[in-house]
């Protein structure tokens, strides 16, 4: 007996697959299957309504049942709807009730448009119409009005991210193999000759949006920064020195920080990146954390800190770029400095779930998509380092559990 909307659903499923089974065996025809000699097409002819009807409701059914064991966050981050650019989402108070023409005369666009977007956003189970022409949140579309970081992420995927994925297949056919990131599909939508980092320091509200959009990476499942506090031994620096290279605002040394607190901290970023960040510090940390801007392609300017820790970062880059910001950090190395990375590592085929392992393969694209990147696998990571400079001796690479990303370990090793 069903107890809750997905138990409802997951019968609904399992009873009109059985239905669809049933007719397909009754009828000799074979089982849905993606093998190379399998059905290139449904098999339920249209005249069999009612197991048609049964199909349609397997595909309805699972695609709320994931949605729902998503949650309103992650479904938000896994597939979006270009909803936020119109502002339609506050458009209206959550709780109230507003019409098409309400929402229109709130947004730029004619009530035409604002029932286009709307109605395919409720198909989608964003907002929802408890009577005809009247709109009301539920709980996705409230989350969007109401969480400014994943609004964030939403507005940065639809209106920086899907613009440089549709010019990708051009920017491969205009620049073959390159590795320059300013060559991509990101750069033609933008018609720019910067990169993306570059480009947005010209636009300080998408430099502040994309930053969300990261943050809000930060703030999902798997992302936790407690992975990066707990799976290293940061003890052991005692009262060292931490550079965090690319560090953003400096969201995972204040989380170190407050855990281990004879450690101190310099956090590196774009000057437009930084700007402000200073003053977000908590005053118990402020003493023990510094911002300071800093092109990471060019020589590290912090002579003989214990780590260099790079959270997110190469993944962004090219291997030739990759070898030069590893490059560039050898005239600050001390020995025994640490290089410490936290971030993505290429699965082989088949290990995650499908649903995991997709996520990776649309992140290995998007970074070629913005900065010709590309991830990389265990063995790449290691090999990124021997080709900076033997000196440096990969020591390990493990995936904390539960985490998404992985530390990795590195040794300058001079001698
Ligand atoms: C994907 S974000 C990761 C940020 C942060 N480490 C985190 O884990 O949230 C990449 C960061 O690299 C910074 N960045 C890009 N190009 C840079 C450069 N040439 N020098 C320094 N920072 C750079 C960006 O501003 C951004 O903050």
């Amino acid at each position: 007996m069903a107890t809750s909307r997905i138990a409802e659903l997951a019968d609904n499923i399992a009873t009109n697959t059985s239905k669809l089974n049933g007719y397909l065996v009754a009828n000799g025809l074979p089982s849905p299957s993606f093998d190379i000699d399998g059905p290139s097409d449904t098999l339920v002819p249209k005249n069999e309504l009612d197991i048609e009807a049964a199909r349609v409701a397997i595909i309805d059914d699972t695609q709320e049942l994931r949605r729902l064991v998503l949650g309103p966050r992650e479904y938000l981050m896994s597939y979006t709807v270009t909803i936020t650019r119109f502002g339609l989402t506050h458009a209206f108070a959550v709780g109230s009730e507003a019409s098409f023409s309400d929402i229109a005369a709130a947004s730029s666009l004619n009530e035409t448009n604002v029932q286009q977007f709307i109605r395919h956003a409720i198909v989608k189970d964003i907002f929802v119409e408890p009577r005809p022409g009247f709109v009301a949140h539920n709980a996705v579309s409230r989350l969007l009005a109401e969480d400014q970081v994943i609004y964030d992420w939403v507005g940065a995927s639809t209106d920086d991210l899907w613009q440089g994925a549709a010019q990708t297949c051009n920017a491969l056919e205009k620049f073959p193999g390159s590795q320059e990131s300013n060559e991509t599909g990101f750069a033609l939508a933008n018609q720019t000759d910067r990169n993306i980092y570059e480009e947005f320091s010209q636009f300080p509200s998408r430099a502040r949006r994309f930053g969300n959009a990261m943050r809000s990476f930060t703030e999902g499942t798997g992302f936790e920064l407690s992975h990066v506090v707990e799976n290293f031994s940061w003890g052991e620096v005692k009262d060292g020195m931490v550079v965090d290279v690319g560090g953003s605002q400096g969201f995972a040394c204040m989380a170190i920080a407050h855990k281990f607190p004879s450690l101190s901290f310099v956090v590196q970023d774009l000057e437009a990146v930084i700007v402000g960040a200073q003053e977000q510090v908590p005053p118990e940390l402020a003493s023990r954390i510094k911002y300071m801007g800093h092109d990471f392609l060019t020589e590290q300017p912090i002579k003989g800190a214990d780590v260099y820790f790079f959270r997110w970062i190469l993944h962004n880059w090219s291997d030739k770029y990759c070898i030069k910001i590893l490059q560039s950090l050898i005239p600050a190395l001390k020995p025994g400095a640490k290089i410490v990375l936290n971030d993505n590592v290429l699965p082989k085929p088949g290990v995650l779930s499908r649903w995991q392992e997709n996520r990776l393969r649309s992140m290995d694209l998007t970074m070629t998509e913005i900065q010709n990147s590309h991830e990389r696998e265990l063995g790449a990571w290691a090999k990124l380092f021997k080709l900076a400079d033997p000196r440096f001796e990969f020591q390990w690479g493990r995936q904390p559990a539960g985490a998404n990303l992985w530390l990795m370990v590195a040794e300058w090793k001079p001698s």
